[in-house]
């Protein structure tokens, strides 16, 4: 692990920020409503939701690019929701990286120090400090169509870090990067959070990310926050159908007029015993999975099972099974 001195100078946790009911409206169209939210200082917070839920919009009032309609921001204790972004302790690591192709990596990342009037050798100090941190000392003197997207990647990240930031804002980081290079990216993203110990705020449509990296998800859909809480509790616990088809793994089942979620894992195919009757309708193997699509009365059901579950009780498209799930791992949906 690298350490990075002056970069590092704080070791404590930062990046306290607190939301408290921020909105944001354009025209008649309300992109984010009554944004209340509080995130502890020092941890991975992702904003997942679908296309146009507010995501984007609310990460971009925290940086300063849009301001805010109503509410306001705090970052460890001061208002921030007036200040011109450079002043407000936060970074923005944009989607499309935004390198100057003209400057070398070196002059990309200590480019902010330079505006701010930093004399050259103390930036190019910090700006090979986390060059070295993202692992990418050996590339100072290139320019930036010299590096792979992922070699890019890392230096937007330092010319991010570079003005010792208490909040990393990223806008979906790592759509752009191949499947194989968005796990590994996924895996730096949360050891430079860790190291640094400042709040990451990642922004992102995909459930797996955001259930990989982060301490806390906050769910939106249509402007508000639907769901917060640590990924296990969002995906355990889902509090609406919107949570729990969002988050997948779910089924949807009705009890007594009364309308509940069930994991499909838990959700069995079991010859001879009692239970909803249904027709299968697919059959995916997934590898260490299987997951059977069921058709009972209208409402579509998936049993996911082991690969070892599924050769000893194979089922095919056409047959007529009956399906079961224990009453205790039903979650009441609001
Ligand atoms: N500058 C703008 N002017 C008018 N409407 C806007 C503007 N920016 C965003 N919106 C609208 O606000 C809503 C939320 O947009 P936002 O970009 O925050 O969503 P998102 O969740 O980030 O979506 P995506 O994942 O597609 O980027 C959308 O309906 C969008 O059309």
């Amino acid at each position: 692990m690298h350490q990075t001195g002056a970069v590092l100078s704080e070791q404590s946790l930062r990046g306290e920020l607190e939301l408290i009911q921020v909105s944001k409206q354009f025209g008649n169209e309300i992109a984010v409503s009554q944004f209340d939210q509080h995130f502890a200082a020092g941890k991975y917070v992702c904003l997942l939701g679908p296309s146009g839920c507010g995501k984007s919009t609310t990460l971009r009032m925290i940086a300063g690019h849009e301001s805010v309609s109503t509410g306001e921001i705090q970052l460890d204790g001061r208002s921030i929701a007036s200040l011109r972004p450079a002043q407000r302790g936060t970074s923005m690591m944009f989607q499309s990286y935004a390198l100057f192709p003209h400057l070398s990596v070196l002059g990309n990342v200590a480019f902010s120090l330079k505006m701010r009037g930093t004399e050259a050798a103390v930036r190019d100090r910090k700006a090979h400090e986390l060059l070295e941190l993202v692992h990418m000392g050996d590339f100072a003197q290139r320019r930036p169509d010299q590096l792979s997207g992922g070699q890019q990647q890392r230096v937007a990240l330092a010319r991010a870090l570079i003005t010792e930031p208490s909040v990393l804002l990223l806008d979906e980081p790592l759509s752009a990067l191949d499947p194989f290079l968005r796990i590994r990216m996924r895996a730096e993203l949360s050891r430079l959070q860790r190291e640094l110990g400042i709040t990451f705020i990642h922004v992102t449509h995909s459930q797996d990310e955001a259930m990989a990296l982060s301490d806390q998800v906050v769910l939106m859909n249509n402007a508000v926050i639907e769901q917060s809480g640590t990924p296990f509790d969002v995906f355990n616990s889902p509090r609406t159908e919107f949570v729990a088809r969002f988050m997948g793994g779910h089924n949807i089942v009705e009890a007594d007029g009364q309308a509940f979620a069930v994991r499909t894992d838990r959700t069995r195919i079991s010859p001879g015993q009692a239970g909803v009757s249904a027709q299968v309708v697919n059959v995916e193997f997934l590898g260490r999975t299987v997951d059977v699509s069921l058709d009972s009365n209208g409402t579509e059901l998936v049993v996911s099972m082991t690969d070892d579950d599924f050769q000893n009780n194979s089922v095919r498209e056409g047959d007529g099974v009956t399906v079961q799930w224990n009453r205790e791992d039903l979650v009441e949906l609001s």
